[in-house]
């Protein structure tokens, strides 16, 4: 994370300097250069942001194609000695499930999902993806077969087209363009002032929260990754984006392993299993109707969402 700050400072400067020079369009090539100073920079901020500080393996070992299943054994976890976060940790996620992590807020969802992501290494135990420990695989093997979807979405300035595309810098137009059709962005994106070549602008100012939501999920169907890693914006939508959302993240999850912490009723009700932690122990762990049908925490849950859409 070494020199972050200092990035996102000079980002930043960059950014003022171009709106500066935003009115004299005859400074055009100068203008032009400080554009794309300043989106190489916001992006080089922005993968910093979730690049791990953990090692190359020596020897990487191949991770097989396909697949997708997730294993946690014995795995504790702290960032501080003082302060275990998850104490010991067994779990079996089969290929291509759909995992909706719920709980309190510290529980140590995104925990489980940056150890997944390798941005940490257990202290304890290992955790593999089909079999192989993630300490042995390569860096760049593991970004692609395991994609996180952040509250953030980390939209860069640039054009709409660039911001998909990242997902998977050879894509064609017409690859893009599928992706969007296929989470059903490719309306409102066809619907803005320049279509696909619109800029976003500052981490996607000019787009509503679905909007923008939308366009990161454009970008990890085009990535399309053995294991997706969704954390759900807590923020509010509006009942038509978040339809269209809905409608997305069911495309999205589809043949995939996924790990959703969820904030909403409506995505753990898709999730074939629901895992409720507290202080970092799996307090539950079922098929969301037997939970609701048993009764417990993730029950009291539910009932407290429902009335809350009431
Ligand atoms: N980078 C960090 N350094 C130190 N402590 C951290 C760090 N990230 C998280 N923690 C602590 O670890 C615990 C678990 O956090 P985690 O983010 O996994 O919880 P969570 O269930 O995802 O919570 P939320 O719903 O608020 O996102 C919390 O006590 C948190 O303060």
């Amino acid at each position: 994370m070494h020199g972050h700050t200092e990035i996102g400072v000079l980002a930043a400067f960059l950014l003022y300097l171009r709106r500066f020079f935003e009115p004299m369009q005859e400074l055009s090539q100068f203008y032009n250069a400080l554009q794309s100073a300043t989106a190489a920079l916001e992006k080089l901020a922005g993968v910093l942001d979730e690049k791990p500080a953990v090692p190359e393996p020596s020897t990487a070992v191949a991770l097989p194609a396909g697949g997708g299943a997730l294993s946690f054994s014995s795995v504790a976890f702290h960032y501080r000695s003082d302060q275990p976060i998850l104490p010991a940790l067994d779990l079996d996620i089969p290929a291509g499930q759909t995992v909706a992590l719920v709980g309190a807020t510290g529980a140590g969802k995104s925990t489980i999902a940056k150890l997944v992501a390798r941005f940490y290494d257990p202290v304890e135990g290992t955790v593999t993806l089909d079999g192989t420990d993630l300490r042995d695989v390569a860096d760049a093997d593991l970004r692609r077969a395991v994609v996180m979807v952040t509250q953030e979405n980390h939209l860069f300035s640039g054009s709409v087209a660039d911001n998909i595309r990242f997902g998977r810098p050879t894509a064609t137009d017409e690859e893009v363009a599928d992706a969007a059709r296929a989470i059903g962005a490719h309306a409102f994106i066809d619907a803005l002032p320049h279509g696909y070549d619109t800029d976003v602008h500052r981490r996607g100012g000019r787009l509503s929260a679905g909007q923008r939501q939308l366009v990161a999920f454009a970008r990890a169907f085009l990535a399309d990754p053995t294991v997706l890693i969704l954390d759900e914006a807590t923020s509010s939508l509006d009942v038509p984006s978040e339809r269209l959302v809905q409608h997305a993240l069911r495309t999205i999850l589809r043949q995939r392993t996924a790990l959703v912490i969820a904030h909403r009723l409506s995505t753990v009700e898709i999730a074939d299993r629901v895992l409720v932690l507290e202080a970092g122990r799996i307090v539950e762990d079922g098929p969301p109707t037997t939970l609701i049908a048993g009764g417990g925490r993730y029950a009291d849950l539910h009932r407290q969402w429902r009335d809350s859409l009431v």
